[in-house]
């Protein structure tokens, strides 16, 4: 089957700096788990993903469509929902006129947008909150509706940039059991994170980045198993992880 997403050759990077050298990377569906040691190259990745800024170099296909003109990176956007790390929110919108926006920022048809908006928010089980204000709510709440944000419209590719962090350890929960509804729902998604434990959690498939290159891809099993008997680290998830960080000298 046709990936949802397929990169060829992608370099990018800031001015004259490429963070992003010739990355090759298909993505199906599914979940897949974005690892990398601060300043690897994930959220540039996905910013590249979600068109935000085209690649220096190198062709991104989306549902087998080449974006290649602003039409088709118009179009492309409808069918991916990215929820940065530090998203943006006017504190005074409700939850409802929050995840609405996104649903025009998106390009959802008006005739459509009031039910994906609703669907979006039923979702992420926020429906008795609609009303409320952003600024009433708390972090794992404010998380939900960036989530929601990102799903509006359903969208074929959701990114997800470290979107665990600051949640405590129910709200994470609360996130998982998200992301396995999203999977059921035939959506494909790719974390981002610095956490092995959501790898475990919800990963079908893991991609590990250093300094701007793929160093590894498999699943968590697999990844579990590439650990070296002396690595460091507290589960051998996060042992096989490290292993393969050492093996490049990129270690976290
Ligand atoms: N707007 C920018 N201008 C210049 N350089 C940038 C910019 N954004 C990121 N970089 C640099 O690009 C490299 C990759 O950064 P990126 O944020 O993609 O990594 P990351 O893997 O997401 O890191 P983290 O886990 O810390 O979020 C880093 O060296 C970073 O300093």
């Amino acid at each position: 089957m046709e990936p949802v997403a397929k990169l060829r050759g992608i370099r990018q990077g800031y001015r004259r700096r490429d963070v992003i050298v010739d990355l090759d990377l298909d993505i199906r569906h599914g979940v897949l788990g974005l690892l990398g040691p601060n300043g690897a190259g994930k959220t540039t990745l996905l910013r590249t993903l979600a068109t935000v800024v085209p690649p220096k170099r190198g062709a991104i296909t989306i549902s087998g469509v080449p974006v290649d003109s602003r039409r088709a990176t118009m179009e492309a956007r409808r069918r991916i929902g990215y929820l940065p790390q530090h998203f943006g929110y006017y504190p005074g919108f409700t939850v409802y006129d929050f995840v609405r926006y996104s649903a025009w920022l998106r390009g959802v048809p008006a005739r459509e947008a009031d039910a994906a908006t609703r669907e979006a928010i039923g979702f992420v089980d926020l429906t008795d909150r609609s009303r409320a204000k952003l600024k009433s709510l708390s972090g794992g709440m404010i998380r939900r509706c960036g989530i929601a944000s990102a799903i509006v419209g359903r969208p074929q590719l959701v990114l997800l940039d470290e979107p665990t962090v600051g949640l405590d350890p129910a709200q994470r929960l609360e996130f998982r059991s998200l992301v396995r509804k999203l999977k059921d729902d035939r959506v494909a998604v790719v974390l981002s994170t610095h956490l092995v434990e959501d790898v475990a959690a919800v990963c079908d498939d893991v991609v590990v980045m250093a300094e701007g290159r793929l160093v590894w891809r498999g699943d968590p099993e697999a990844l579990r198993e590439v650990a070296a008997p002396d690595a460091e680290g507290d589960s051998p998830l996060e042992r096989g992880y490290m292993s393969v960080l050492a093996a490049q000298g990129a270690v976290a």
